[in-house]
């Protein structure tokens, strides 16, 4: 079951700033390996996309008419579910929308469904370099989400460095790192980039604890615990409740005692909420937060099953 997980890569950025050039490096960089990747696009008003930028072979979703955000979470979720049923490949490309808040999209990829199917390796955030030098002009909306994007990203690529000068260069890459310091960062033209530098992407092992972010000090955390035995349910409110740490949002399936299948449980800002299923779903539960502490949630939640 450990063999053959699908790497997901995230594709993130504002808009235009190269975040389709960086598809196709990354479809290329892929090719060269003999690796079939899966592509989930989503895209806001184009119907369908260029031909030439993604090959006719290769399996490919579109989410169109909106931006892959908690709006169509549940369409991405099934978008990915019909990817695996139907299509073989080795890794999943997924590009979004400029205006995508990258832990939502997150929050769909961890799916209880399929977290054991898929090695998340992270956010690769493109930033249009000319349009950093000109972020004045931007909204303080626009602004925090291109923050958001920079800060949540594994791997950034400062992006149409052949359109500022190198001064300038120098200060945007101190700028991006006073944002996230952790990040690797590299420099680019077109979103050219080399297999070397997606290697600086630490793997996320995906079925046991997983980070969106590798070292223990960075604030993002995601992880999957799967149910082995049935739990008390007013044992599991307490312990919701006990949680240290920020938890933004949980969802999964939990084999409650007393009921034939799992319930569909979901959380997000405080609230619970448990929806009965009519069949068995994977056990498992993803949790993403700050500050939580993974080992002792695994460790409680273990206790629970007893
Ligand atoms: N000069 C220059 N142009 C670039 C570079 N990278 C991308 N472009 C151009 O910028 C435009 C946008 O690039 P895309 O790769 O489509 O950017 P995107 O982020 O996918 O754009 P959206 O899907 O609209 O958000 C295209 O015309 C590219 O050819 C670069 O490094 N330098």
């Amino acid at each position: 079951m450990l063999q053959n997980k699908k790497a997901v890569y995230l594709i993130s950025g504002f808009l235009g700033s190269g975040k389709t050039s960086l598809l196709k490096q990354l479809i290329q960089l892929h090719k060269e390996d003999h690796l079939t990747p899966a592509i989930l696009m989503n895209e806001i008003g184009r119907i369908s996309i260029d031909s030439n930028e993604v090959d006719d072979d290769l399996p490919l979703a579109e989410l169109l008419d909106g931006c892959i955000c908690c709006t169509i979470q549940d369409k991405l979720e099934s978008q990915l579910q019909e990817l695996l049923f139907n299509e073989t490949f080795d890794s999943i490309l997924i590009e979004t929308t400029g205006a995508a808040h990258p832990v939502q999209v997150i929050d769909a990829v961890m799916s209880p469904l399929f977290a054991s199917e898929f090695e998340f390796k992270g956010i690769i955030t493109v930033v249009d370099a000319l349009q950093w030098t000109k972020k004045g002009e931007y909204s303080p909306q626009v602004l925090q989400l291109m923050r958001e994007q920079i800060k949540h990203a594994s791997l950034i690529l400062l992006n149409k460095t052949d359109l500022v000068s190198e001064m300038n260069q120098g200060m945007i890459v101190n700028e991006l790192q006073s944002i996230n310091s952790k990040s690797k960062l590299i420099l680019t033209s077109h979103s050219k980039i080399s297999k070397q530098a997606l290697k600086h992407m630490m793997p996320v092992p995906f079925e046991q604890v997983t980070k969106v972010r590798v070292k223990e000090e960075l604030s993002l955390q995601a992880m999957v615990h799967t149910f082995i035995g049935k739990i008390n349910r007013n044992d599991f409110e307490d312990w919701i409740q006990s949680i240290e740490g920020t938890v933004y949002r949980m969802k999964g399936y939990v084999p409650f005692s007393g009921e034939k299948y799992p319930m569909l449980f979901h959380y997000s800002y405080g609230m619970p909420v448990f929806f009965p299923e009519d069949m068995t779903m994977p056990k498992n539960l993803v949790i993403i937060g700050e500050g939580i502490n993974q080992p002792k949630i695994l460790e409680q939640l273990r206790n629970l099953e007893k």
